[in-house]
């Protein structure tokens, strides 16, 4: 079996007294597609935070293509990670949150450009010429002048999505991408997303609460609930044959709300 490019062991966060995360542990292969559900507060988005530096951990290790992420190697001994090491992982791992946090005041283009210009040094003409493929691939190329407030909220993500993947990630983290759409923009989002994860082996983990879209995207579906993996499956395993109470109550209350799973 490949090295699990993310090897999470026994993590534990709290906010205040109140314990998000409970030594959660869990293994993923590369190129692997993984949906992450379970009710609010259960600990989902706080996993990809942790994974992309946003939040610290208060114990556990994470290790990231066979390096630790929250710590450095010396001389045989873990010592806590520097911001330099820490800046330095993040850079295999892309993430497209909820509300896009594209640069107001930076075109399409340069929203795609920066990073790559900013953190590896890549010249203008070269990182120009990266974004336009990556808008192309994502149906925004002739938007590439355009500001954010000109755009749709689909066409936001579709860029947000570009931008992220700019520092050619090996990872790739989803958070809730399409719930602060209107609902006939869901669908032109999760298409590039569908088209990611068939035509790239990157490594990638979605938050979501569309069911329907995590049992057709994902290789393995985790169901979370207070803070531990409850459950883990082939979604059809998850979502047709639920085998712990919790998910198949979870599940329940979703089809009783008219979602699709
Ligand atoms: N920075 C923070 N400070 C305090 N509490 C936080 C912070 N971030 C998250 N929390 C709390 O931690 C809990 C877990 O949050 P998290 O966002 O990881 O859950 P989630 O499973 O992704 O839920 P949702 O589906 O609603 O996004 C929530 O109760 C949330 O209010």
């Amino acid at each position: 079996m490949s090295q699990p490019i993310i090897k999470i062991d026994g993590i534990t966060k709290s906010f205040g007294s109140f314990k998000v995360l409970d030594g959660l542990s869990l293994e993923v292969k590369p190129a692997e597609k993984l949906a992450l559900i379970g009710p609010s507060g259960s600990g989902k988005t706080t996993i990809l935070r942790i994974l992309m530096t946003l939040e610290s951990i208060d114990g556990g290790h994470i290790q990231i293509d066979g390096e630790h992420l929250y710590h450095m190697e010396r001389n045989g001994q873990l010592l806590p990670a520097d911001e330099r090491h820490l800046a330095r992982m993040r850079q295999k791992i892309g993430m497209v949150f909820q509300l896009f946090n594209l640069f107001p005041h930076k075109s399409v283009i340069e929203n795609v450009t920066l990073a790559p210009m900013l953190t590896k040094g890549v010249k203008k003409a070269d990182a120009e010429k990266r974004a336009m493929e990556l808008l192309d691939m994502v149906g925004m190329a002739d938007k590439a002048k355009s500001m954010p407030a000109q755009l749709s909220g689909g066409q936001k993500q579709r860029v947000a999505i570009a931008r992220a993947l700019a520092l050619s990630p090996k990872i790739m983290l989803f958070d809730e991408v399409t719930s602060a759409l209107d609902p006939e923009l869901v669908e032109e989002v999760l298409n590039v997303m569908r088209k990611l994860a068939a035509e790239t082996d990157m490594t990638m983990l979605l938050v979501t609460h569309e069911m329907g879209f995590a049992h057709d995207f994902a290789d393995r579906v985790l169901f979370f609930d207070r803070g531990k993996i409850v459950e883990e499956g082939k979604p059809d395993d998850i979502f047709r044959h639920p085998k712990q109470e919790r998910t198949q109550a979870f599940l329940r209350k979703i089809i009783a709300a008219g979602h699709r799973v």
